[in-house]
């Protein structure tokens, strides 16, 4: 597999190089190798991108939203038929298990082109009877949109905002995470092999500030982040200098509540897919377990059990179902909070430490009797670590778990139905789980409430973040004043 992309940046319908930029170097996360460098876009490259957005605008907003679905959906079917070059190079970008990319990335890239492509057609506004007169609204693009993205989910994340931004018929300029630059620039290449006219989906490297520049261009009338809290808050401050249409995907540290009378092989899947999958670089996780102390110990018991299952290795090995963290930094951070666990007094479960092997690779860790005032308990990981929380009544889990800034999702696992959609209905959180955790299917919507987000991406609500409503009120008679 050829890591190294054709050039750093996708512009107008082609690959644009510029060295001149900062050398942005492309690290695989199981070796520590460096496999590509890219560059970071230069004020004459973001000023290239802003204006083949800026200057496609007409013609693709002029376009059927058939003629436009009907690209999204071939883009779509492309990304399908690459599914296995796509999964190998998300795992080169990211370090994530082929046995997970090849089932998740670019499929679920391919389902939001898929789901939008043919959403479009039906994007329309309404006829409003009012006596003789009447009113017609328009459902328009909102113009030039920029997409900026994490690094855990790099096809993903430039397929769930740029599906539906082109969708309304707006264009986008997308700039990836600098940790992981590669996958995106597919995005933007097989979308324009599908037809989308030059301009209409760009991406360009860079570091925070390549982000901060596009906000605060005048052509520019949204802006979408996927990203931490404290990036989220820089950017909706710039963005409101313009009064720029925002969505923001943050960060979160949901609660997951399991219950006596749950089934206990159900809940340690969920608990495992909500703390360990994509080596727990998950920003939705539900990384506080709140275990009712009825089945406490047998819950813990039966996750060492098949955490054993675990086959940590070479992340293209398909065999692999656990890979490493994303970069060294993130592994240094999130060693820092086990650090903090054992010394504020949490108990270590079971693993916490570095395997003896290149990469930036970390056990899946497991704390428990965990208290809600310890910094693992508070605060994001963005790693593989679950913290257990032990809890007596319903009334007792539901408050602690809304006890925190963040509002991203929550879960709960109980056989009883009532107690569920209690739960459901009483978390602070914008994406909820019942006796599951983690599903993202493109027809369900996902974001955060409280610091977590502002927004939805995927369902039918992601149209109203990327189209706007213009009523025209029709008068059929004539027109008297008072003077
Ligand atoms: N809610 C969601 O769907 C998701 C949220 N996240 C959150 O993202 C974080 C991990 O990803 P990171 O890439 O480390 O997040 P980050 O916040 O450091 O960076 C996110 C993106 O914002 C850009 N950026 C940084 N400063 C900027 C500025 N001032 N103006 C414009 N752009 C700027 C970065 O270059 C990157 O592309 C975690 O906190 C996680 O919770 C990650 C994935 C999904
Ligand atoms: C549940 C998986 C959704 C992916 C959200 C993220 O980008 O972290």
């Amino acid at each position: 597999m050829k890591t190294q992309p054709t050039a750093s940046h996708f512009i107008d319908g082609q690959y644009v190089e510029d060295t001149s930029g900062e050398e942005i170097p492309v690290i695989y996360p199981a070796t520590g190798e460096v496999i590509a460098t890219v560059y970071s876009a230069t004020p004459a490259i973001v000023e290239q991108a802003l204006a083949a957005a800026h200057a496609a605008e007409k013609e693709w907003a002029a376009m059927t939203g058939t003629e436009r679905g009907r690209i999204l959906r071939r883009a779509a079917q492309i990304m399908r038929e690459r599914n296995h070059d796509l999964s190998v190079l998300e795992t080169y970008d990211t370090g994530k298990p082929y046995q997970e990319t090849s089932v998740v990335d670019a499929t679920s890239g391919a389902d939001s082109l898929e789901y939008f492509g043919g959403l479009a057609a039906a994007i329309t506004g309404e006829h409003i009877q009012l006596g003789e007169d009447f009113v017609y609204t328009r459902r328009e693009p909102l113009g030039l949109c920029v997409g900026i993205g994490a690094w855990n989910y790099p096809t993903q994340i430039a397929c769930w905002k740029g599906a539906p931004a082109l969708a309304c018929g707006n264009t986008m300029v997308f700039k990836p995470s600098e940790t992981t630059p590669l996958c995106a620039l597919k995005v933007a290449e097989i979308l324009h092999e599908a037809g989308a006219p030059a301009g209409v989906y760009n991406v360009i490297q860079g570091y925070g500030p390549v982000g901060a520049s596009l906000i605060t261009d005048s052509r520019v009338d949204k802006v979408s982040l996927t990203g931490s809290v404290p990036t989220g808050k820089k950017v909706y401050a710039a963005a409101a200098e313009g009064i720029r249409h925002v969505t923001m995907e943050l960060g979160g540290k949901s609660p997951l509540v399991i219950f006596d009378d749950a089934d206990i092989e159900n809940a340690v899947s969920g608990a495992i897919l909500g703390n360990f999958y994509s080596s727990g670089q998950v920003c939705s996780n539900g990384t506080r377990v709140f275990v009712q102390k009825g089945i406490k110990e047998a819950f813990l018991t039966r996750l060492a059990e098949r955490l054993q299952g675990v086959k940590l290795g070479d992340p293209q090995d398909p065999e692999v179902n656990f890979g490493p963290m994303v970069s060294e930094k993130q592994l240094g951070i999130v060693e820092g909070y086990i650090a903090k666990g054992i010394a504020e007094g949490a108990r270590l479960v079971c693993g916490g430490k570095r395997p003896d092997m290149a990469g930036f690779f970390l056990e899946p860790t497991v704390f428990a009797d965990v208290t809600d005032d310890m910094t693992i308990a508070r605060e994001e990981i963005f790693g593989p670590v679950m913290s257990v929380l032990d809890f007596d009544t319903e009334e007792e889990a539901l408050a602690r778990a809304n006890d925190t800034e963040f509002g991203l999702s929550a879960g709960v696992f109980t056989r009883d139905l009532s107690r569920a959609h209690r739960m459901a209905a009483g978390f602070e959180a914008g994406t909820c789980y019942i006796n599951t955790y983690n599903d993202a299917p493109v027809e369900a919507p996902f974001g955060g409430s409280k610091q977590s987000g502002v927004g939805r991406e995927n369902s039918k609500a992601a149209i109203e973040h990327y189209s706007q409503i213009k009523g025209v009120y029709v008068r059929t008679g004539d027109l008297e004043a008072p003077f």
